[in-house]
């Protein structure tokens, strides 16, 4: 690729040139066969944005309000876990690039930099994701914590009582990261991806 990435695309082919191949799958790749990550992508492409045309664009605004809090745009970034994999600052930086497009911020409680790091790194809008655990007790302290340090609103992640078979990562041997919201909490050993958290820790199941 010749020159700076103009797109997320052109992004995502540097980070697959940098990245160890390990982190790079944990990140690009999806569950299975992978129909679902595919579809993602697809379903984007069937919308269209449709512009209107011989109106003022002088001053273009795509402001909005969530939850209550102004945004510049309708923009939240997705929860995602373990920034550092990518780049040593982790979701500090990532935090640091939401406060500078006024867009918000969603923290993993996966993150590899701490609940504490991230909120005194910047005065982004930050909403905190977390799962119900079978151990209610960790998430209320995972709740009142993301509260007690200014993050404004909880998304509930519902949709993983167990992870998928991410086959990329079975075939790289991935290992764990470091749960460091959970230090003093839970045991938070690296062990292999598919051991930890989503057994004993404490994910609620629908069983
Ligand atoms: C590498 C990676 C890690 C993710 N980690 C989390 C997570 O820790 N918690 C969560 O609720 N969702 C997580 N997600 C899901 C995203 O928040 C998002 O819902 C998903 O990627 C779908 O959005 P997309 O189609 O824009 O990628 C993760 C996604 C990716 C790709």
């Amino acid at each position: 690729m010749a020159g700076e990435p103009v797109n997320v695309n052109e992004f995502q082919e540097l980070a697959r040139k940098v990245l160890p191949k390990m982190y790079y799958d944990f990140f690009a790749g999806g569950a299975e066969d992978e129909y679902t990550l595919k579809e993602n992508i697809e379903a984007f492409h069937r919308i269209t944005i449709q512009p209107r045309i011989l109106v003022d664009v002088s001053r273009i605004d795509m402001s909005t309000v969530i939850l209550g809090h102004k945004t510049s745009a309708p923009i939240i970034l997705a929860p995602s876990a373990a920034h550092q994999l990518a780049h040593p600052e982790g979701e500090v930086a990532t935090a640091g690039g939401a406060a500078a497009c006024n867009v918000i911020m969603g923290l993993s409680f996966m993150s590899t930099c701490t609940v504490e790091e991230v909120a005194s790194s910047c005065n982004a809008v930050r909403f905190f994701q977390i799962y119900v655990f079978k151990r209610r007790d960790v998430t209320e302290f995972m709740v009142r914590r993301a509260e007690s340090n200014g993050f404004r609103a909880i998304i509930l992640t519902a949709d993983t009582p167990r992870l998928g078979r991410r086959e990329a990562d079975i075939k790289n041997k991935m290992i764990s990261f470091r749960l460091r919201n959970f230090e003093g909490l839970i045991s938070t050993d690296v062990v292999s991806w598919y051991q930890p958290l989503w057994g004993s820790a404490c994910r609620e199941g629908h069983g």
